[in-house]
C-alpha cells in the first residue's frame, strides 16, 4: 500500500464556495494571496502520508507463552489461505524451527558462542547478543531487509526475556530502526492462558503488557494463548473484557484492606491504558487465527488498499 502525497493544487485557490480567490471580498488588509498559497502548501506537506515500505509483527510475551508456536501457527494459516509472510529468528538461542526461517540473528551472532568466548551464562549471553544486533542494525539488518520490498509482511519471532521488553533499550531501538526503514510495526504481546488463573494474576500479566507498551511505544494487541487447553471457559471470559469495577471488587476481595489504595491505583491504570483487552487465540481453529491476524492487520493498517484474498473458512468447520 503507498499512499501518494496529494497532488499540488496551486494555481486555482478555489474558495470553500467555488469562486477564484481574486474575486474575493476580503479587504487588502486581511487578504494576502502568498501567504495563503504557502499555507495551503504547508497543510498540504503535513497531511503527506508517509511512504510504507512494509508491515511488521514483533511478537513478544514471557518464555513459553507461545511466540514460536504462533508464529509458525500464522506462517501454516497464511500458506493456507495463499498470503505471503516471512518469519524471522530474533532469538539467538532458538535451537528448532517449525516454520521456513526468513532471516536469522544467529546468521549475525550465536548464543553458544557467546557463551564460550564470555564465560557468560545463557541471560547475559542473550542479553549480549540482542546488544549486539543493536550495534549491527545499520550493517546486517539493513542489509537483510533489502531482500525485502513494498508492502512485504515480516513477522518478527523475540525471545522471552522480560527485560528485553520492559528497560533494556536493544528492542527499543531495533523497532526504531525498522520504523526508519518505514515499517508499520505492531506488538503481539502473548499471554499464556493457563497463566491466569485468578485475578491477581492476570493483573499481573496486564503490568507486565504495559511496561512493554510504554517501552516500545507501538501500535499494541493483546493475545491470550492456548486457549484449546481451557477447560472451564467461562472462567477466562471473564478476564477477555472484564469491567473494572468487578476486577477491583474481586481484587480487594483477594488481598487485606491496606491494599484497597493501591488496587484501585492498578485497576484505574489499566483501564486508563485500554489493557484490558485481551484477544483469545486457539490455534485449533483457523477461525481464531484469521480473527487475531485481522486485529494485527487492523492496527498496522494493512491490507487498506491491497486486495488480500482469504478464504473464508466456516466456524462450523473447526473443531471446538
Ligand atoms: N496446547 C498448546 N500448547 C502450546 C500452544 N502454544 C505453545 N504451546 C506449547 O508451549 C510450549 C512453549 O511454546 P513456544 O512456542 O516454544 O513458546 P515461546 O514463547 O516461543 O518460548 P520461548 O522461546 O522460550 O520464549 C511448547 O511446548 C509448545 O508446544 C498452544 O496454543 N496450545
Amino acid at each position: 500500500m503507498i499512499a501518494l502525497p496529494c497532488e499540488a493544487t496551486a494555481g486555482s485557490h478555489l474558495l470553500p464556495t467555488g469562486r477564484r480567490s481574486s474575486q474575493s471580498t476580503a479587504t487588502p488588509e486581511t487578504f494576502d494571496p502568498t501567504a495563503k498559497f504557502e499555507r495551503r502548501k504547508q497543510k498540504e506537506k503535513e497531511k503527506e502520508i508517509k511512504t510504507v515500505m512494509g508491515y511488521a509483527q514483533l511478537v513478544i510475551g514471557p518464555a513459553g507463552s507461545g511466540k514460536s508456536t504462533y508464529c509458525s501457527s500464522l506462517f501454516q494459516h497464511c500458506e493456507t489461505t495463499g498470503r505471503t509472510i516471512h518469519i524471522v529468528n530474533l532469538d539467538p538461542a532458538a535451537e528448532n524451527f517449525d516454520y521456513p526461517v526468513a532471516i536469522d540473528i544467529r546468521e549475525l551472532i550465536s548464543l553458544d558462542d557467546v557463551m564460550e568466548e564470555y564465560g557468560l551464562g545463557p541471560n547475559g549471553a542473550l542479553m549480549f547478543c540482542m546488544e549486539h544486533l543493536e550495534e549491527n542494525l545499520d550493517e546486517w539488518l539493513s542489509e537483510e531487509l533489502e531482500n525485502y520490498m513494498e508492502d512485504d509482511y515480516l513477522i518478527f519471532d523475540c525471545p522471552g526475556q522480560i527485560e528485553l521488553f520492559s528497560h533494556v533499550p536493544a528492542l527499543k531501538n531495533f523497532v526504531e530502526h525498522l520504523q526508519r526503514k518505514n515499517f508499520n510495526v505492531c506488538a503481539v504481546y502473548l499471554l499464556d492462558s493457563q497463566f491466569i488463573t485468578d485475578v491477581t494474576k492476570f493483573i499481573s500479566g496486564c503490568m507486565s503488557s504495559l511496561s512493554a507498551m510504554i517501552q516500545l511505544e507501538l501500535p499494541h494487541v493483546n493475545i491470550l494463548s492456548k486457549m484449546d487447553l481451557v477447560t472451564r471457559k467461562r472462567d477466562i471470559e471473564d478476564y477477555l473484557t472484564p469491567e473494572p469495577t468487578t476486577l477491583l471488587s474481586e481484587l480487594n476481595q483477594r488481598m487485606g484492606p491496606q491494599f484497597q489504595k493501591l488496587n484501585k491505583a492498578l485497576i484505574d491504570l489499566v483501564d486508563e491504558y485500554s489493557m484490558v483487552s485481551f484477544v483469545p487465540l486457539d490455534l485449533r481453529k483457523e477461525s481464531s487465527i484469521q480473527y487475531v491476524l485481522s486485529q494485527i492487520d487492523n492496527c498496522i493498517q494493512y491490507g487498506e488498499d491491497a486486495d488480500v484474498k482469504i478464504k473464508d473458512f466456516d466456524e462450523d468447520e473447526d473443531q471446538d
